[in-house]
């Protein structure tokens, strides 16, 4: 019997969250959508708290702190407000990510290599409070190579331009810059992840590529969740990248 190949899934539950501050209610609650994701098969629960507080908010997180049975991933802006917040909460996982207040989502790769100094202390106090940290970076050689010079154990290669890819070849291409990615984030003893922008229709790919440990898929499974509700949305997503990657 050969043994199967393992691929993680991190289920992103800040839409829900979206959906509760377009009116300011109480639900629905990410909360119960983390532990539904958590009953239905996922690895990890991965929340972004942004400086707008647009959609997950600060008791989001103490509450998910408390009441997780997997592991939180924390994906947060490189800020003083934001280290202090992760050092109280001291989440299993930390992912550093860029962000700007005007868009309408993560755009790019945090730039690692252009603020080495600032990342590398970062990861630091993060690691000191007993987090491992990633960095969300685009796949490029340059910035995996910074990643493992500043001392993060993973990476989090952002998928989000081979899904907007407009064509077939044009998502060959990015696609292709995500595998060389892995080989090289692996060779350089990096945990390699990956996230963004991935639904049905075009995560099996990335969870094909060999190496690979973990995907973070969050507005896909939400919308989903709309029609066959959460567990099924998350079930049926574990379902599918652990199948491509096995295939
Ligand atoms: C960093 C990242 O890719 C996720 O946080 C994702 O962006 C979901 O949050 P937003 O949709 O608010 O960007
Ligand atoms: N880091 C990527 C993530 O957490 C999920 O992104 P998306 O699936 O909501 O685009």
């Amino acid at each position: 019997m050969t043994e199967a190949n393992r691929i993680l899934l991190g289920v992103n539950i800040d839409h829900v969250a979206t959906l509760r501050q377009a009116r300011g209610t109480r639900y629905p609650d990410p909360v119960k959508a983390a532990l539904d994701a958590e009953e239905a098969g996922a690895d990890g629960i991965t929340v972004h708290l942004r400086e707008d507080r647009r959609h997950i908010q600060d008791r989001d997180v103490r509450v998910l702190a408390e009441v997780l049975q997997t592991r939180m991933n924390f994906e947060m802006g490189v800020t003083e407000e934001m280290m202090k917040f992760a050092e109280i909460i001291r989440p299993a996982h930390v992912c550093l990510v860029p962000e700007t207040r005007q868009e309408l989502t993560t755009e790019g790769g945090l730039d690692v290599a252009g603020q080495e100094a600032r990342i590398r202390e970062a990861v630091q106090r993060l690691a000191a409070a007993g987090c491992e940290v990633s960095l969300f970076i685009d796949p490029d050689q340059r910035q995996i190579e910074a990643s493992a010079r500043v001392g993060a154990p993973a990476v989090e290669l952002h998928t989000g331009r081979y899904a907007d890819a407009h064509s077939p070849a044009e998502g060959a291409h990015e696609l292709a810059r995500i595998r060389d990615g892995v080989e090289f984030g692996l060779s350089h003893g990096l945990i390699v992840n990956a996230g963004h922008g991935l639904h049905y229709h075009n995560a099996e790919p990335v969870a094909a590529i060999a190496g690979i440990n973990e995907l973070n898929i969050g507005h896909a499974i939400v919308a989903h969740a709309l029609f066959v509700g959460f567990k099924q949305a998350v079930a049926e997503m574990k379902a599918l990248i652990v199948a491509a990657a096995n295939r």
